[in-house]
């Protein structure tokens, strides 16, 4: 597939403090590729560059094999991390308000449908909650019909079901063949949406792949999870290597029965006993040594 955007040695220096420090990153036409991350990584950094607000200090940018020009803003839809909407005017005056900015717009109707505003057309702003507001930024970001759309952790502070709402309005994004480059430090968002992940640590990209491909190369175990209460003594007292997850005791293993046989032989009780396959949280943690989420 063509690639529709592309990132060479890109560096960002603020002062002293380097936020980006040389990436390469290649988005396809059509794909959604995910920037992972603690706080601090860069991914915001890396997407106002890539947006066309941040001067890089090093490196170069190519929108369809050109440097990026005057023109593509109206060819970019963004969605920034936060963006105050204006008080005291209602959705629909809003969303007439940016699409004034463009010479070519997508039906209003459409974007109200496609974003589901209906009902709340004539609320003021200020009255949205946090779920309608991502809603409502999401519809401005694709008021000029870009062909590809930034999302700067679109779905932070979300509820689980916002949350889950909101990633079906990208699939349909995704669906009309739009490109999109999301930032976010959730595991399971880029595991749902992204077509490739480029996981960021400070200011570097430190893996890159399709989810699968990334958890395919770095595992080829499985990790038993026990209640944190299941045994007495702790990660210590099991006959084999083990910590203590958010979830309880785990145990990684490449061999299920002989690992069940050596906690069986040793009196641990297996009920409450799940096994789970390696996350993105764990490449993370294996990666960096630390958790994902702080
Ligand atoms: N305008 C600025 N001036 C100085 N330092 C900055 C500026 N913007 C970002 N930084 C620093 O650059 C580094 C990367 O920040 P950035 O916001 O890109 O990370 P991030 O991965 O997007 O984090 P978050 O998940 O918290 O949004 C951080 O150390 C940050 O403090």
């Amino acid at each position: 597939m063509d690639t529709l955007l592309a990132a060479r040695g890109l560096l960002k220096d603020y002062g002293k403090v380097q936020a980006v420090r040389g990436i390469d990153l290649a988005v396809a036409s059509g794909a959604c590729l995910g920037l992972l991350g603690p706080n601090g990584a860069g991914k915001t950094t890396t997407l106002e560059m890539l947006e066309g607000i941040t001067l890089p200090s090093g490196g170069a940018i190519l929108y369809r094999g050109e440097p990026l020009g005057a023109g593509f803003r109206h060819r970019a839809g963004i969605m920034f991390q936060d963006t105050a909407l204006p008080e005291h005017i209602t959705v629909r005056e809003t969303l007439r308000m940016f699409a004034s900015l463009y010479p070519r717009t997508r039906p209003l109707d459409e974007l109200v449908e496609r974003c589901a505003l209906g009902e709340y057309l004539d609320r003021d702003n200020r009255r949205l909650s946090g779920g309608q507001r991502q809603r409502m930024l999401l519809a401005i970001a694709l008021v000029n019909d870009p062909d590809i759309l930034f999302l700067d952790e679109p779905t932070t502070g979300l509820d689980p079901q916002a949350r889950h709402n909101f990633w079906a309005l990208i699939e349909d994004v995704k669906a009309e063949g739009k490109t999109v480059l999301l930032s976010t430090h959730y595991m399971e968002e880029a595991y749902t949406l992204c077509d490739e992940i480029a996981i960021m640590d400070h200011g570097e990209v430190i893996a890159r792949g399709t989810p699968d491909e990334l958890l395919a190369r770095h595992f080829s175990d499985v990790v038993l999870q026990l209640p944190p209460d299941a045994v007495p003594g702790g990660p210590d007292a099991l006959p084999l290597p083990a910590r203590q997850g958010p979830e309880g005791l785990e145990i990684e293993t490449c061999d299920v029965n002989a690992a069940i046989a050596a906690l069986l032989a040793a009196g641990v009780s297996l009920s409450g006993l799940r096994i789970r396959s390696r996350t993105l949280e764990d490449l993370f943690l294996e990666l960096t040594g630390k958790a994902l989420r702080a």
